[in-house]
């Protein structure tokens, strides 16, 4: 009769805590927004055997992400997903690999079973390259449109996803990697590779979303100078300005240790969780819900200009160059 009527009690107390907090931010509540919630709070072992049992995780599960370019993974047992990048050789970020990793967190974002998301990469030596830099040399005008909505929609996607993300960097991150990374609130990044937004020494010049995004990170004045500069940092003088926040000795220990760090949400309310992130966040992301278009326009007119395009050509070149040695 006790339990009966502390379950009882317990119920009314989350529901009417839940009632309360949703008209402020507007969340939609469902019966499964509840189960989370109550799961949680640790109540599930008061329910239904048959519902806490199909509330317990299993095992490891592939997921569709329907794309080569990116695999998804759920552990079953602590709701932790890992998304890889599968673009040999480097992971550079074309229309199809952003495809792949937009499908991926909105998957996530659909998936109620989700606690956490490691992202990282299944090269041995670069987390991503950054932009698919063919994607804006000599562009074709419907393609680049997609490229970069995508690439804004990806963005959208990480930096305002509702579930915690750690970046594990097991390569170098230069450019669009490393805004990658700064996507997600945690960076464990392995030894002897670089990371940063490299974009002034290609010539072109980082959106200011970008540049949020870093400011997230390192204070005002480091990314200034890193930004105006297109230093690239190595991973212990990336630790020392905070641009990364561990050093892992490989992929499995950055791996681990990405899972440590998630696991601590556990204890904390999910709800609350999300709500402090994206209020911190919600700056930038309702900048880039307003300003889609005109970012777009400004895009599509920058990697048009003659100028723009000499210099990536140039860059390229060296690139090659430094291949052919
Ligand atoms: C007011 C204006 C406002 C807004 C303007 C709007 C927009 C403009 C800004 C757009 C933002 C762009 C951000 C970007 O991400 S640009 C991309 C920057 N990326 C880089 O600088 C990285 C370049 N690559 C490297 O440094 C190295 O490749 C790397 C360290 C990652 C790995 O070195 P490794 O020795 O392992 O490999 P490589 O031999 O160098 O490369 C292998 C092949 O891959 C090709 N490659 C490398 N990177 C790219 C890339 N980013 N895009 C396309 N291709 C790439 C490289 O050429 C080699 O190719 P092959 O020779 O084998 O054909």
């Amino acid at each position: 009769m006790l339990p009966t009527m502390m379950f009882v009690i317990d119920t009314a107390g989350l529901v009417l805590r839940l009632f309360l907090l949703l008209p402020i931010y507007r969340i939609k509540v469902n019966f499964l927004d509840f189960v989370r919630y109550a799961k949680m709070m640790n109540i599930t072992r008061q329910l239904r055997p048959s519902l806490a049992k199909a509330l317990m995780p299993t095992a490891m599960r592939a997921m569709s992400a329907d794309s080569k370019l990116v695999e998804l993974t759920m552990n079953e047992k602590t709701g932790i997903a890992t998304v890889t990048m599968n673009r040999p050789p480097v992971n550079s970020l074309n229309l199809e690999l952003l495809q792949g990793l937009l499908k991926a967190f909105e998957g996530l974002e659909d998936d109620r079973k989700c606690r956490g998301m490691i992202l990282t990469s299944s090269s041995p030596t670069v987390f991503s390259a950054g932009l698919d830099i063919m994607e804006m040399y000599k562009p074709k005008p419907d393609r680049v449109k997609e490229f970069w909505t995508t690439l804004q929609d990806v963005w959208l996607a990480l930096y305002g996803s509702s579930f915690p993300t750690v970046a594990a960097i097991n390569g170098h991150s230069p450019a669009g990697g490393c805004l990658l990374s700064l996507c997600c609130e945690y960076r464990i990044m392995c030894p002897n590779y670089s990371i940063g937004l490299n974009e002034t020494k290609l010539g072109i010049v980082a959106p200011k979303w970008f540049m949020s995004s870093m400011l997230g990170a390192i204070p005002y004045r480091e990314a200034e100078l890193a930004l105006t500069s297109g230093r690239m940092f190595s991973t212990d003088e990336a630790l020392k300005i905070g641009l990364i926040d561990e050093v892992a000795s490989d992929k499995a220990d950055a791996i681990a240790k990405s899972e440590k760090f998630l696991s601590q949400f556990a204890k904390i309310h999910p709800i609350a969780r999300k709500l402090t992130k994206l209020n911190l966040r919600h700056s930038a992301l309702e900048w880039m819900q307003e300003n889609k278009e005109l970012d777009l326009n400004i895009f599509i007119s920058f990697v048009g200009q003659p100028i723009v395009q000499k210099s990536l050509e140039k860059y390229l070149e060296g690139l090659k160059a430094k291949q052919a040695k």
